[in-house]
């Protein structure tokens, strides 16, 4: 497998196999704070497998597309998610798994305020803003056993802007 992969705009319906999408649409689900704040309460399924969740910051290099992806990886034991600290786009590339190695990646695109949280063991490309900074808080599984497991594609991918 390789070739060309066009990313497309990220919707919560395109993206469930492998995540959820995070984002302000419509009416909050609560009113808060004297009327001054719209709650939009509980958007992501954060999966630890009974490990401790954690909040790191990543401060990542933009990258361009056209996007060489070389390699998948996925986090067997929690979710990951990635909470963009900007309005910036950044590009979001996942894959089913075929039989434990990546099946054909599938690139999106966020709109500005849009994040993301991984399911438990979906593979995907390592964070990857498009502007700078590529602020993110990321909320994940913290501990201290084997969390990571690397797929390098034997062809790269080229991931490209929707035509
Ligand atoms: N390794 C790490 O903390 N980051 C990756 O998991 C990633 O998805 O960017
Ligand atoms: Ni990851």
């Amino acid at each position: 497998m390789s070739g060309e992969i066009a990313a497309q705009p990220l919707t919560p319906a395109a993206f469930a196999p492998f995540g959820d999408v995070l984002q302000v649409v419509g009416l909050p689900d609560r009113i808060i704070n004297q009327g001054l704040c719209g709650r939009y309460h509980d958007l992501a399924r954060i999966d630890t497998g009974g490990g401790r969740a954690g909040i790191s910051l990543f401060s990542a290099e933009p990258r361009r597309l056209p996007y060489r992806l070389e390699m998948l990886e996925r986090h067997p034991l929690g979710s990951q998610a990635f909470l963009p600290m900007s309005l910036h786009p950044f590009l979001v590339i996942v894959a089913p798994d075929d039989s434990g190695v990546p099946g054909r990646p599938v690139a999106f695109v966020t709109t500005p305020g849009q994040g993301i949280n991984l399911h438990r063991g979906t593979w995907h490309g390592v964070l990857t803003p498009l502007h700078a900074p590529g602020l993110f808080a990321v909320v994940d599984r913290i501990g201290t056993e084997a969390n990571l497991e690397e797929h390098w594609l034997a062809t790269p991918f080229i991931i490209t802007a929707r035509p």
